[in-house]
């Protein structure tokens, strides 16, 4: 997909977070379990080695005097917290992930609205591959953000906060250095890394949808690879695009590395400035020797959170880019809207006024005007490339014309709702696309909840119903089972008993007979001429053999009726 302007990480983040509004509660309660559970791990530590120091200070000191009382509540203190730790550590992520998956099941229903509204104008020219990794893998990947970036930040932040007012309790030279440490290790490097990777991460993610892409169009265009001796090129190719991914993947591996032994030099150098600025005070007498322990085991226990957040930076980067290109598809416009606020509307007969139109700045038909009468069978000839599935397309209104107008029923096809346009046509094109599962399933495509009867009227129809009968499981024949082996012309007769089965009122006939041979084009002509009463047809071929059945022929050539 293309990038267009590349909006900010901040940004990236904030329209991310909006998503997560119907669930502030669940968000809430995992922060706050979050907080808990980490101020547990924190005091763990902090109390167990306050025990060991203080009991061996003791020692040293006193001999075995330490009171017996203490040394019990200090147990049964870290069995409390150990085991509220684990605890609240489960809630914590439980929250976070239902958050997660949830948002993921919102955030792929907005998707495939978006790609229903998009369809089919703006996906014609899409690269499919890539379309199938932003569905695929980058919605996936914004699980890393949902449940393990807002909160994790929320944590650190309010973790840190707690801790730097307990240790600035210490001694407040104690709650500076805290004050520093977490800033260092939460904010300033983080940014750091994440500055420095910004670019490899979203290269990562548009390579890793380019890749796809690649391999989709080679499996698709197979035969022709191997007809032109192509198989080196287009291997070469693809190593050369996986060699830039994992180019890529290593650079982002290197930051996370580097990443991970700065983060863990910081801490130590930090610790270190802790433990001696605490010896100076107590050396001073400015602190007890409790105090000087509690600061610096206190300091050299809390990184947790903010260590989390430190590494998240190395996901952070890729997740934004899933994250930019989520947000892009999500805020495409399609080039024409769905109506269906409308009257509703019948077939009436249609006709096209003084249209122009174009795909991008080349004209494709110039000043088109056409009447299409209710009952009529209209026939466009003409050479390839004219026009004339463009002009089909705009009656189906899957493009809106430049200038000029498209009726239908006499009403502007803007204000035709979109579910009554999809009602009255039926449009055959010369390739058809076959689904997952039985053939009856396929036809019933065009009709939902047809009977197997209406199905096998429709196959006759279409002269495909002799070939579904010699089938071992006839109308239940999976297509799959069929592999690629249904020949074009058996799949444009499925195509056929599509739309007569969907028995609409007005047809659009996109060289329907272009792949079948002259006997079957005669039996399908013929139902078609049988069919054909009341209908009206746009029949749009090459052969003159087809134009039999029409009532009136126009010749098209560059855009124009000659
Ligand atoms: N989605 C699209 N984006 C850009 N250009 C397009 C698109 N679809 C078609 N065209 C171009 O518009 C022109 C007319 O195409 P169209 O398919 O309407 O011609 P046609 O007369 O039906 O041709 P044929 O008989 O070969 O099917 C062609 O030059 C084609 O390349």
């Amino acid at each position: 997909m293309k990038q267009t302007t590349r909006r900010s990480g901040l940004s990236i983040m904030r329209s991310l977070i909006v998503l997560v509004k119907p669930l502030t509660g669940v968000m809430l309660l995992g922060i706050f379990l979050g907080v808990i559970g980490f101020l547990c791990a924190i005091f763990l530590t902090i109390t167990g080695g306050y025990g060991i120091l203080y009991g061996l200070y003791n020692l040293l000191n006193n001999g075995f005097t330490s009171a017996p009382n203490l040394s019990r509540t200090i147990f049964i203190s870290l069995i409390i917290m150990a085991v509220a730790r684990g605890i609240l550590h489960y809630g914590e992520q439980y929250c976070n992930h239902y958050i997660a998956f949830r948002i993921l099941a919102i955030i792929r229903h907005k998707v495939f609205a978006v790609l229903r509204k998009l369809c089919p104008a703006k996906l014609e020219g899409k690269e499919k591959g890539n379309l199938i990794a932003i569905i695929t893998s980058d919605i996936e990947l914004l699980e890393v953000f949902f449940a393990h970036t807002i909160s994790p930040i929320a944590i650190a932040f309010i973790t840190s906060l707690i801790m730097i007012i307990f240790i600035w309790s210490q001694h407040p030279i104690a709650g500076i250095i805290s004050l520093l440490a977490y800033m260092t290790v939460g904010i300033a490097l983080p940014l750091w890394n994440g500055s420095r990777s910004a670019d490899a991460g979203m290269k990562f993610r548009n390579n890793v949808g380019e890749l796809n892409n690649f391999v989709i169009n080679s499996m698709y265009g197979v035969d022709e690879i191997l007809q032109y001796n192509q198989g080196k090129i287009r291997l070469n190719e693809m190593d050369s695009k996986s060699l830039e991914l994992s180019d890529n993947q290593k650079k982002l591996s290197f930051f996370e590395g580097s990443q991970r032994a700065v983060t863990n030099l910081v801490i130590q150098l930090f610790s270190w400035l802790m433990f001696f600025c605490m010896l100076m005070l107590y050396k001073n007498e400015s602190i007890e020797f409790s105090q000087m322990l509690i600061a610096t085991l206190a300091m050299m226990s809390s990184f947790g959170p903010t260590v989390a957040l430190s590494s998240l930076s190395n996901n952070l980067n890729q997740t934004l880019a899933c994250g930019e290109r989520v947000l892009s598809l999500l805020e495409e416009v399609p080039t024409v809207e769905e109506v269906s606020d409308k009257e509703a509307t019948s077939f009436e007969g249609a006709d096209v006024d003084n249209v122009n139109f174009s795909y991008g700045e080349e004209t494709i038909l110039d000043n088109v005007s056409l009447d299409i009468k209710k009952g009529k069978v209209l026939g466009i000839h003409g050479v390839s490339g004219s026009g004339k599935s463009t002009l089909l397309k705009l009656l189906m209104r899957f493009w809106d014309v430049n200038t000029g107008e498209v009726h239908i029923s006499g009403k502007n096809i803007k204000n035709v709702n979109t579910k009554d346009l999809r009602e009255m046509t039926g449009y055959v094109t010369q390739e058809t696309v076959m689904f997952q599962g039985t053939i009856a399933d396929n036809i019933r495509v065009s009709k939902q909840g047809a009977t197997l009867e209406e199905i096998q009227n429709a196959a006759k129809k279409a002269s495909i119903h002799d070939f579904i009968s010699s089938l071992p499981n006839g109308y239940d024949t999976n297509v799959g089972e069929l592999g690629d082996s249904l020949s074009d012309g058996e799949k444009q007769r499925v195509g056929l008993a599509r739309a007569f089965l969907h028995d609409g009122d007005f047809l659009l006939l996109d060289e329907p007979t272009s792949n079948l041979d002259v006997l079957n084009e005669g039996i399908i002509l013929k139902s078609l001429s049988e069919e054909s009463f009341g209908k009206t047809i746009v029949l749009v071929s090459h052969r003159k053999s087809t134009m039999s059945l029409v009532d009136e022929t126009y010749e098209m050539a560059n855009g124009r009726f000659s």
